[in-house]
């Protein structure tokens, strides 16, 4: 691939378009949308209208103008982009958070099923949360095994099985239907991370008849940083679980302001207090941008940013640890290197941000939405720069930061 191929490719780029919805710093090839997605141009307008309109001037009288049914509205919004019906989906708290109330609720649901099972590896949040969740509930346990050994620790006495669609570190890629199904051959729930995939891949849960999902909206969403995330509850469970955090936003009747929790109908009783408006706000307008895309073309897309990064690695001597099958990955490609953090640090410096992840892999994130392939080229081209001449060595990129 030369640097014109990329041109070329970028020329007959359907998505091309999208690249001025968003505002990139000048001076950087960003590939680290996978974990905190670009500011929308949308958004700067619509976060200054909810606070100088609707916070400044209208006050109290805006929850009646749009804010009480802000997490519904925003649910509805992301429902077709995880082939959810609009009341399946609700947004407000954090991923962490809605996978406490779901597993939660998954474990009390049925008393002879006690055990959630999971992937060791699995983003850490997910496996902390669920020793949390463990713990409320008298007799469950937390089995967590291997990929390979997944299959096998489903049993009789599983309540859920617990995965990320895909991997947060190697962008493997569950398949959603066939592992709903093996959930559901053991008679246990299936619960979907979708924090990697959602706005990088296809996802159908309705096809794949997947129970609960949980997803993070500050990555390919671009909903901002600690933007809310949303939980899907498939309907036929949403009167059967209980949110075991019983706040009072998922009352039936919140503005009763009754002693007793009765909880409301629908993805209504998965709320717990006040929604951050502000939050809100930023996401809608993010959200906004995906009512005009079509999934086909950011696989597309993102598969052949891939091989572009994919051949510069190779070139580079790198091994790379994501799935050659695009249908078997995410959108992100990840190197496997002694010394992965200093190459992270070097090409920081070269204006290519992208991520470490402990112990030694280098994480690129492929958005297609506003990389072009050109900019992912030019990356590569710094990435095998770096590597042939040791760059990396340079004593400045050994210091490590609080966040990686
Ligand atoms: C798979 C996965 N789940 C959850 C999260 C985050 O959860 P939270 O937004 O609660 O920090 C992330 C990334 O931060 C993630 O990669
Ligand atoms: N949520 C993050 C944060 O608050 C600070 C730094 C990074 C993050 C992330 O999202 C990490 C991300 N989930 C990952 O896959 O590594």
């Amino acid at each position: 691939m030369t640097r014109d191929d990329a041109r070329a490719l970028d020329r007959s780029d359907p998505l091309a378009a999208f690249r001025d919805r968003f505002a990139l710093p000048e001076g950087v090839i960003y590939l680290d949308g996978n974990s905190l997605g670009v500011l929308p141009r949308a958004v700067t307008p619509a976060l200054a209208d909810t606070l100088t309109r609707q916070w400044g001037e209208r006050l109290i009288r805006s929850w009646n103008e749009g804010w009480i049914e802000a997490p519904q509205r925003l649910g509805a919004k992301i429902a077709p982009l995880i082939g959810a019906a609009a009341d399946e989906v609700i947004v407000g708290d954090t991923t962490s958070t809605h996978l406490f109330k779901a597993l939660v609720a998954a474990l009390r649901h049925d008393p002879a099923r006690r055990t959630i099972v999971s992937e060791a590896g699995n983003f850490p949040t997910d496996l902390h949360i669920a020793e949390g969740a463990v713990g409320c509930v008298p007799g469950a346990t937390l089995k967590v095994v291997a990929r390979d050994r997944l299959a096998a620790a489903l049993g009789d006495d599983t309540a859920v099985l617990l995965l990320t669609h895909v991997h947060y570190k190697t962008a493997e890629r569950f398949d959603l239907a066939d592992w709903s199904a093996r959930a559901h051959a053991a008679g246990a729930l299936m619960l979907w991370d979708l924090s990697h995939s959602v706005g990088a891949v296809p996802i159908d849960l309705a096809a794949a008849g997947a129970d609960l999902a949980v997803g993070c909206t500050y990555k390919y969403l671009n909903g901002g940083p600690g933007a809310p995330a949303f939980l899907y509850v498939a309907r036929q469970w949403q009167a059967a679980l209980a949110n075991p955090v019983s706040g009072w936003m998922g009352h039936a009747e919140p503005f009763a302001f009754t002693d007793g929790y009765r909880p409301a109908e629908g993805m209504r009783r998965w709320l717990v207090g006040t929604p951050s408006i502000l939050a809100m706000a930023s996401l809608e307008a993010a959200l906004d941008l995906w009512n005009d895309i079509d999934m086909a073309q950011i696989a597309a897309k993102s598969a052949a940013l891939f091989a572009i990064l994919a051949e510069a690695g190779a070139a580079a001597g790198l091994a790379c640890v994501s799935p050659a099958d695009p249908a078997q990955r995410g959108s992100h490609i990840s190197f496997r290197h002694r010394h992965a953090y200093a190459v992270t640090q070097a090409l920081i410096a070269r204006g290519v941000i992208g991520d470490f992840r402990a112990p030694d892999v280098l994480r690129l994130g492929l958005t297609p939405l506003y990389l072009s392939h050109e900019d992912v080229w030019r990356a590569g081209a710094l990435l095998q720069e770096v590597i042939a001449d040791e760059a990396w060595r340079d004593p400045a990129y050994a210091t490590r930061n609080a966040v990686t």
